[in-house]
């Protein structure tokens, strides 16, 4: 808009200040829009460097060394502050908060996975059924898998036969592959309750198991690495993507011989009491599904996806930490032969192992899965226990460095495996390994607060157990196993070997 004005030099001129000022509100407004959407004013970014206009240095930065701009983050802004990472910028709050997320309405796990985990592209179909906002497999695990009163039976049983598989009775010392193997025994003792005996003991199933994972992180980082604009169209042509779309068929077709057998075996039963039951996830699903359509393959990549690599990680870096402190081993030996001889390879006999209890915490504590944790994404615009806001659609997580806090834990960066039992005994009862508090959040807190992490305690106690009575165990010489840190992630040695033998009875 402009109109004609007299000036006061005498000219006749074209008057452009509305245009200016309209402009202006214009301007000020998508600059609101954007800080709104961004929150970028108002929390400071740590990684943050002048001429980086692609941000490939905050990036490398990021990847290399989170640990160290968390760090520097907390000391420079003594509050929450942003790291751009390798999928946008993400807010990183003091573990201060934590009480305070947990009971915040507004910010949701389920959202930020589904975006940061790309649970709408094809192949990831796994994370669709876990961010499914009917919550039938979570409800599963809550409800089914952790009140199974044969789960333990069925690890020790797997287990067992995987070790004499793979690790065989030679009582020779040998060297194994611990960060492959820890890998497949957490497979075989997992699938024997998610799918039952039938499909754990069969190689294929037991490959598209490991793989599925894998390849699920592997397509999650190669998602990652593409700019965001690209994704929606370059997935179809990513050979991780394609991998991950391939085991989602192959997991549907060995499971519906499964489907058919079982539902021509319940419409030939003529006494309903006589229906055969069966007691795994196969199964759990059906029923808590009741007939609602639900992705019965795509729930099995789920449950693999998120228990596999989390588990196997725990229980690698655990034995390696016991390995590393080898007085221990009479101890949790003892301890283990004592619990099974009075309850047998039962919930009961598991829960008696306080000592490993402690054991595996201390090394959670120390190596847990991500540098930060407590995911949310933000629903509505949020403000912050610090007056800040923070807008819809923000990632938010919290700092884990509370968990080598050394006013909570004295000496925090040494392992101590009897921490967690003097707690226990002192009456605290978040420290027993599948308790979380605010100051031990490596299964997280909430709402969304792992429902899967009494089967995971269980399934590392016992491998550990086991392996422990069965092997004498040890580091080759020389060797000192390395935690690798990638962006947010903790990971234990990915070349970590070790030497066994078969323990004479
Ligand atoms: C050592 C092993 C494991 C670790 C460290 C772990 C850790 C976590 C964490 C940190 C969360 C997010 C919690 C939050 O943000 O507050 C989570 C969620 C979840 N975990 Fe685990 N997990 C493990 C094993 C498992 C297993 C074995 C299963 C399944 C049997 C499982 C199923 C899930 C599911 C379904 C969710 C999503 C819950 C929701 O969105 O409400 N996890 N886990």
């Amino acid at each position: 808009m402009s109109y004609l004005t007299y000036h006061s030099d005498g000219f006749l001129m074209k008057d452009h200040s509305g245009v200016y000022l309209l402009s202006s509100a214009l301007l000020g407004f998508l600059v609101v829009l954007v800080w709104r959407r961004t929150g970028e004013p108002t929390i400071p970014i740590v990684n943050s460097y002048s001429g980086d206009v692609t941000l490939k240095k905050a990036q490398s930065r990021f990847m290399s060394d989170a640990r160290g701009l968390i760090k520097e983050g907390i000391q420079k802004f003594n509050g929450p502050f942003r790291i751009i990472t390798n999928l946008g910028s993400r807010v990183i709050l003091p573990a201060s908060y934590t009480e305070w997320l947990k009971n915040c309405p507004d910010l949701d796990h389920q959202a930020l996975v589904h975006d940061q985990y790309f649970a709408a592209y094809p192949g990831m179909d796994g994370q669709r059924v876990v961010t499914d906002p009917r919550k039938i497999l979570i409800n599963v695990t809550k409800t089914k898998l952790n009140n199974q009163s044969s789960q333990c039976g069925l690890f020790h049983e797997h287990l067992t036969e995987a070790l004499e598989e793979i690790w065989t009775d030679c009582d020779e010392w040998h060297t194994v592959d611990w960060s492959q193997h820890a890998v497949r025994f957490i497979g075989r003792m997992s699938a024997s309750v998610f799918v039952g005996p039938e499909l754990a003991r069969d190689p294929t199933w037991q490959e598209l198991v490991l793989t599925s994972s894998m390849n699920t992180f592997m397509g999650i980082r190669s998602l990652r690495a593409l700019p965001a604009f690209l994704r929606p169209l370059v997935h179809w042509f990513l050979p991780e993507l394609r991998k991950c779309r391939q085991q989602v068929r192959l997991a549907r077709a060995m499971l519906q011989p499964i489907f058919d057998r079982r539902r021509y075996g319940q419409s030939q039963s003529i006494e309903p009491g006589k229906i055969e039951k069966f007691e795994d996830t196969i199964q759990w699903l059906e029923e808590t599904a009741a007939g609602r359509p639900y992705d019965a393959a795509a729930a099995q990549i789920a449950f693999a996806v998120s228990a596999m690599h989390t588990t196997s990680e725990l229980l690698k870096q655990s034995l390696l930490d016991i390995c590393m402190h080898p007085l221990l081993i009479p101890v949790l030996r003892d301890e283990a032969q004592k619990a099974i001889k009075e309850s047998g390879w039962t919930t009961a006999g598991v829960f008696k192992m306080q000592q490993l209890d402690s054991a595996v915490k201390e090394t959670q504590r120390l190596k847990p899965g991500l540098l930060v944790n407590l995911e949310r994404k933000a629903l509505q615009d949020v403000i912050l226990p610090n007056g800040m806001t923070i807008p819809r659609g923000t990632n938010v997580a919290v700092d884990a460095s509370i968990m080598w806090d050394p006013a909570i834990y004295p000496d925090p960066f040494y392992y101590d495996a009897y921490r967690f039992l003097r707690l226990r005994k002192s009456g605290n009862t978040a420290a027993a390994l599948a308790s979380t508090s605010p100051e031990h959040i490596a299964f997280g807190i909430g709402k969304p607060i792992c429902p899967g992490r009494f089967f995971a305690s269980n399934e590392v106690k016992i491998a550990l157990a086991k392996i422990l009575l069965t092997y004498d165990v040890r580091i080759p010489e020389g060797i000192t196993p390395k935690i690798v840190e990638m962006g947010f992630e903790m990971l234990s040695d990915p070349d970590a070997k070790l030497e066994v033998r078969k323990r004479k009875d």
